[in-house]
């Protein structure tokens, strides 16, 4: 759909408080109409705050938010306020981690909400309220209540209320992440072909790989109220330049700077990648924990390899496998089956070697 571009230019300061640091967002962002960009970042990096800016629930220090050609926000450099478009006429559509239905009204009432607040007859509001309904696959369950309704249930018919209300943006902060593995995986799935179906321009906070990699066309990733990588999907997860973005997309990321051909990483560690690294170029290393084998003595190999020591920090489920988390700066982590882990007699505290053939390095410059 032409002309839903989101396009938004946000500084927000928060002063110091008590128990509290000063923090500063100041990120631009332009979603094309139609398209997702998913925002990443670790706790406190500013994503719900960038969030609360764009659906008019907080108003940013200074900068504009425009979407489908109209001024929502313009704050000046000076203060003053230009526009600041109520939340409720933004056409924007918010979807958190609450679906905060209406308890008193069935779910067809709930999503009948939009249709009748942008004035539509009771008549026309509830049969498009059913066609919302039945658009996530819940036609059967118009007349229950929300304490009738499963989580994931609750959440499909807020999310059917939001789109119901024909919104030029979507929202969604966190929209599975309170829902349990049975139900998240439909809900994401739910949300993809309806946002796709209906063209939504939409922005997701969201902390789970699989949101990012199912939804979104790009993602912008924000540390400490700052944008420090952004492009599409594919790319910023396989070529991840920062730890948070490595962890999210369960690699290993070690930062350094090039030496000899490798990255000297902080802790001193040297790793020898696919292609050579000019000496004093910023640059990352990139690897799988599948890649990294954990061994007991030094191990000796004929085929370039990075070998180093390290200590077990912990052992974590990883889907079959068991991550081996290892000191170091940064930690690296290493997949083994459960079997390696009994036989190797690994456990918290136990000095081990690591190795990873430089053919499975990828190295990036930054
Ligand atoms: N209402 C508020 N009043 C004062 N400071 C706040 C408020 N909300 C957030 N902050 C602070 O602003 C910064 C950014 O917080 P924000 O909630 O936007 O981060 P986030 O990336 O969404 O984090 P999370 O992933 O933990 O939800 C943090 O330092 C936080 O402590």
């Amino acid at each position: 759909m032409p002309g839903r571009r989101l396009q938004a230019d946000v500084r927000v300061h928060r002063a110091a408080r008590q128990g509290t640091a000063a923090f500063t967002l100041d990120v631009q962002l332009d979603v094309g109409a139609g398209e997702v960009l998913a925002v990443v970042g670790p706790n406190g990096a500013g994503k719900s705050t960038l969030l609360a800016v764009l659906a008019g629930l907080l108003r940013p220090s200074g900068g504009t938010v425009h979407l489908a050609g109209r001024a929502l926000t313009h704050v000046d450099p000076a203060g003053r306020v230009h526009a600041a478009v109520p939340p409720e006429q933004r056409g924007v559509g918010l979807l958190g981690q609450d679906p905060r239905l209406f308890p008193h009204l069935t779910a067809l009432e709930n999503v009948a909400f939009g249709p009748r607040a942008r004035g539509a007859r009771p008549a026309h509001a509830r049969a498009d309220a059913a066609a919302w309904l039945d658009a996530v696959g819940l036609p059967d369950l118009a007349a229950h209540r929300p304490a009738e309704l499963s989580g994931g249930q609750r959440q499909r018919v807020a999310l059917a209320r939001a789109l119901a209300a024909r919104p030029h943006a979507l929202l969604l902060d966190e929209p599975v992440a309170a829902l349990d593995a049975a139900h998240a995986p439909l809900v994401r799935q739910l949300l993809r072909e309806q946002v796709a179906r209906t063209g939504t321009t939409t922005v997701l906070v969201t902390h789970d790989v699989l949101d990012a990699v199912v939804l979104a066309d790009r993602v912008l990733v924000l540390d400490a109220g700052r944008a420090v990588h952004h492009g599409p999907t594919g790319a910023v997860l396989a070529a991840p330049r920062d730890p948070f973005t490595a962890a999210l997309a369960g690699v290993n990321l070690v930062v350094g700077t090039g030496e000899r051909g490798a990255v000297r990483a902080a802790d001193g560690r040297l790793l020898r990648g696919t292609d050579p690294v000019p000496d004093g170029v910023a640059a990352a290393a990139v690897f799988a924990p599948a890649a990294v084998s954990v061994h007991t003595e030094e191990p000796v190999h004929a085929s370039p390899r990075n070998v180093w020591p390290t200590t077990v920090v912990a052992l974590e489920p990883r889907g079959a496998a068991v991550g081996v988390r290892t000191s170091g700066r940064p930690e690296v982590v290493a997949d083994v089956t459960p079997a390696s882990v009994a036989e190797l007699g690994l456990r918290p505290g136990v000095p081990v070697w690591l190795s990873v053939k430089a053919t499975e390095v990828g190295v990036h410059l930054r």
